[in-house]
């Protein structure tokens, strides 16, 4: 009996294992280097373009961690009571008024700096105002307390000198605050990745087009755009082109004018009708487009002139796995960024799964703890390519790697969070 294909990844020719694709392309891009000043509140997502060094020591002074008394701990007696004369105030933002003396304590604020005594020293230590009682100009300090209690020292959080940020580093909004406490006001970045998109098919329309018998509005394009405006892409957005090799062609040449990447959606596989692969051979080369991976074998990675091309496959969740996988890391780099790999977190499998050998396959799942509190990965019932349904109910993608065959129910798995690729 004749041997049918079971399913739609049944082909002759080769099919590329996905890291051996990432380390190819890696080999092939070049990065922007053209690089710009962004302010604090313009920086977050952007890729810092220098090396930042701490010039400053923050905090810059000694202060207490607490509201309360600053005192010196020598001053304290081992057991019982100590009565102190309170000898003056510190308000965060303000210095003591003269020195601290011994035998004296100072009412003290959070953030305020400790005060200065005589003679290089000062008081060392800071009790808390609900640990004592203040009573006739003086405060009762019981015992107990450690020496240093309470006292924040200078550079604690950072020493001038330290190295605080590496270029390439993606800037998140804790990036910002430590530039900021440094008295910055700028950062030196990477200009965005300028990227051209477009969605291919005679079916693809865009509203306010009606929707005739056959055809569907484009989800693909909005979707990456999102995508590429999340990872701070500049983002242009050719529409939508029809199956005609020479209109793609065009496009892909005049796209490659002024962009870094052309990225793109549909029209990727060997029919009749998918005339991108065509269209980019005319307009330069083609280096890969079959990958071993489910969903979104049929990836198309070539460049037009110098600018770099991806096209993805059409079905709407080949698109968000390609473009997580494939995509992704490649505009990170190209963007200028040292891109930390994706952290995969062993879950336990819910299913039970069977998959060919030599191929990555992602599963969509949702994750909940079972009694014992271990998180469990659940599939998504309905798992075709189309089914972006899917994506907005899962929690994440389970990977599994192209030496497994069967994946049983109870087993471990690897698991990537939305959250770890940005959604
Ligand atoms: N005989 C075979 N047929 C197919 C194979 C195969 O190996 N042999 N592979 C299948 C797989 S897997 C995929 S994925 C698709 C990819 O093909 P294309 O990249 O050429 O995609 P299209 O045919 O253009 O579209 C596929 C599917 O997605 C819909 N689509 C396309 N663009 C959009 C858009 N912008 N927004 C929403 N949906 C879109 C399109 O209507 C199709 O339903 O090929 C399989 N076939
Ligand atoms: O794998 Mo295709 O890439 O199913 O959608």
């Amino acid at each position: 009996m004749a041997q049918l294909t079971d399913d739609c990844f049944a082909f002759g020719g080769r099919l590329i294992p996905i890291e051996e694709a990432l380390t190819d392309l890696d080999r092939r891009i070049r990065p922007v280097a053209e690089i710009e000043s962004a302010a604090l509140r313009q920086a977050r997502g952007r890729y810092l373009a220098e090396d930042l060094t701490a010039a400053l020591d923050v905090p810059p002074h000694d202060n207490s961690a607490v509201d309360g008394y600053a005192l010196y701990f020598d001053d304290l007696l081992p057991e019982g009571t100590t009565r102190l004369p309170l000898a003056g105030r510190i308000a965060a933002g303000h210095m003591l008024d003269g020195p601290a003396r011994r035998g004296t304590a100072i009412r003290i604020f959070t953030g305020a700096p400790m005060p200065a005594g005589e003679n290089g020293s000062g008081p060392d230590t800071v009790m808390m105002q609900e640990d004592c009682t203040e009573e006739d100009g003086a405060v009762l300090v019981p015992a107990g307390l450690k020496r240093g209690a309470n006292r924040r020292k200078a550079g604690e959080d950072v020493q001038a000198g330290d190295p605080l940020l590496t270029r390439g580093h993606l800037l998140r909004p804790q990036d910002i605050g430590l530039a900021a406490a440094q008295g910055l006001t700028h950062l030196t970045v990477y200009r965005p990745l300028r990227v051209a998109i477009f969605s291919t098919g005679d079916e693809v329309r865009d509203p306010p087009a009606d929707l005739a018998p056959g055809v569907i509005y484009d989800s693909n394009r909005h979707t990456l755009a999102a995508l590429l405006d999340g990872m701070g892409c500049a983002v242009t957005d050719l529409g939508i082109l029809p199956d005609d090799r020479a209109a793609i062609a065009r496009a892909l040449g005049r796209a490659a004018d002024g962009h870094d990447l052309i990225l793109t959606s549909g029209g990727v596989s060997g029919g009749e009708e998918d005339h991108v692969k065509a269209a980019v051979e005319q307009q330069g080369s083609l280096h890969f487009w079959r990958l071993a991976i489910k969903p979104g074998r049929p990836v198309a990675l070539g460049q037009v002139g110098a600018v770099p091309f991806i096209g993805l496959p059409g079905n709407p969740v080949a698109v968000m796995v390609t473009f997580l996988r494939v995509a992704r890391p490649l505009i990170q780099r190209l963007s200028g960024g040292i891109p930390a790999p994706a952290r995969l977190f062993p879950v336990t499998a819910g299913f039970d799964y069977k998959k060919k050998l030599d191929r990555r396959e992602y599963v969509r799942v949702t994750l909940a703890a079972d009694g014992d509190g271990k998180l469990v990965a659940s599939r998504f019932p309905r798992d075709g390519a189309g089914i972006l349904s899917s994506m907005v109910a899962a929690d994440g993608l389970v990977e599994i790697g192209e030496a497994i065959t069967r994946i049983e129910a109870g087993g471990l798995v690897d698991f990537l969070p939305f959250s770890e690729v940005g959604l």
